[in-house]
Parts: C-alpha cells; structure tokens; sequence
C-alpha cells in the first residue's frame, strides 16, 4: 500500500509557560482556539499532513511544558526534532528576554543543524504590547533565522509559520548544496516583514 506521506518531519515548540504553544499548535493542527488556560504537564503531540513544493509532509509536533520543573523531561525531546519553534508572547517582556535563554538549551540538547524558527505569539493584543517588532527582527537576524508575528486567536500567520518551517528542513533535506543553509534569503526575510506587518495593523 503506497504511503500517505512523502516526509515526516518532527517539530518542536519551546518557550516560557503561558506563551500559547499548546494553542498554536491546536490551531494549527484543529484549527481550534480556547481562552481556557490549562498549562502543559510533560509533553505531548499533535498531527497534520501539509503539501508542499508538491510533497505530502506529515508535521509530528511537539508541544512542550514552559514550566521549569519539567526541564528535564522536555529537553529529553530536542535530540529527535528537525525543527523548533522559539515561542515568545508579544504582551510579555520576560518571555523575549528568555529566548536567549532557550536558545542555549537547544544549543545543548538539540541536534546540530536544527532549522528554528522565532514565533511573537498574541498579536491580536496590539493594545498591550510590550516587544517592538523590530527588536525580535534583529535578534532572529543575530541567529539567522527566520521570524513571524502570530496570534493562535485570530489564525494569524499560523499555517504560514509552520509551512516555513516544514519548507526549511524539506529543502536541507532534498541537500543544498552550500552548507551555510540557516540564513534566510532576502526575499523571504520579505514576506515575513509583511506577515508581521498584517499580524500588527489586525
Ligand atoms: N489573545 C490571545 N491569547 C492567547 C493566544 N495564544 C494563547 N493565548 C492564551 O494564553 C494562555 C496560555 O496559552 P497556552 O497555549 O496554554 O500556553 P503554553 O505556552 O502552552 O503554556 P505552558 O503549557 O504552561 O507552557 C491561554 O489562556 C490562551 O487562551 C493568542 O494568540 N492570543
């Protein structure tokens, strides 16, 4: 019986507890929002399948605890991820600043190579917003990664997200052939500015 995917990728989502990872990860995977607040124990996953450049890739991702008692069995998860997902919330400080933080975890758990991806999560709260735009543009352009202003409320730039992300490793898979593959291309680095842009005028 012929396979009902081409790929499959495993993602991860990491970030301070309360960012909306779980929330991301259910709009993306059920397309479902709940205001309920109830805080990962551990690790779970959810599924869903994607086209892209014309191959079925199934997404396998990761949903992570932001608590700090749950680090140990968390990071126990990096290893096996081809991609992870820094996730701050737009309204909360802390949680920009701690992306240096979890950055330095996945240099110390994740594989070498790992395509990441910042997410400023909760753009639909433009009124309480506390991280400009252009402070994460510049942090994700230090790392040289790619960067999306999301909100798991109103969809916003959700799909996009992972579809980039998913479209990272496929390419680093399919084997560049330079070996400098974590910068964005400039044309890319583009359509996110616009995303953002859409995600900061909603
Ligand atoms: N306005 C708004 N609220 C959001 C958004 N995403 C998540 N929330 C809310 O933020 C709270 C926390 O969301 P979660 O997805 O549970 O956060 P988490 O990062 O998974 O938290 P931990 O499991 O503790 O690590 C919930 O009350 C969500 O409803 C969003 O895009 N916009």
């Amino acid at each position: 019986m012929a396979k009902a995917y081409d790929h499959l990728f495993k993602l991860l989502l990491i970030g301070d507890s309360g960012v909306g990872k779980t929330c991301l990860i259910i709009r993306f995977a059920e397309d479902n929002f709940n205001s309920t607040y109830i805080s990962t124990i551990g690790i779970d996953f959810k599924i869903r399948t994607v086209d892209i450049e014309g191959k079925k890739i199934k997404l396998q991702v990761w949903d992570t605890a932001g608590q700090e008692r749950f680090k140990t069995i968390t990071t126990a998860y990096y290893r096996g991820a081809m991609g992870i997902i820094l996730v701050y919330d737009i309204t909360d400080e802390k949680s920009f600043e701690n992306i240096q933080n979890w950055m330095k975890s996945i240099k110390e758990n994740a594989s070498t190579g790992v395509e990441r991806l910042l997410l400023g999560n909760k753009c639909d709260m433009e009124a309480k917003r506390k991280v400009q735009r252009e402070q994460a543009d510049k942090l994700a352009r230090e790392h040289g990664i790619r960067f999306f202003e999301t909100s798991a409320k109103s969809s916003m730039n959700v799909d996009e997200a992972f579809s980039s992300l998913a479209r990272d490793i496929l390419l680093k898979s399919g084997g560049r052939k330079s070996g400098n593959n974590n910068k964005p291309p400039s044309s890319d680095l583009k359509t996110s500015d616009k995303n953002s842009n859409k995600c900061s005028l909603g």
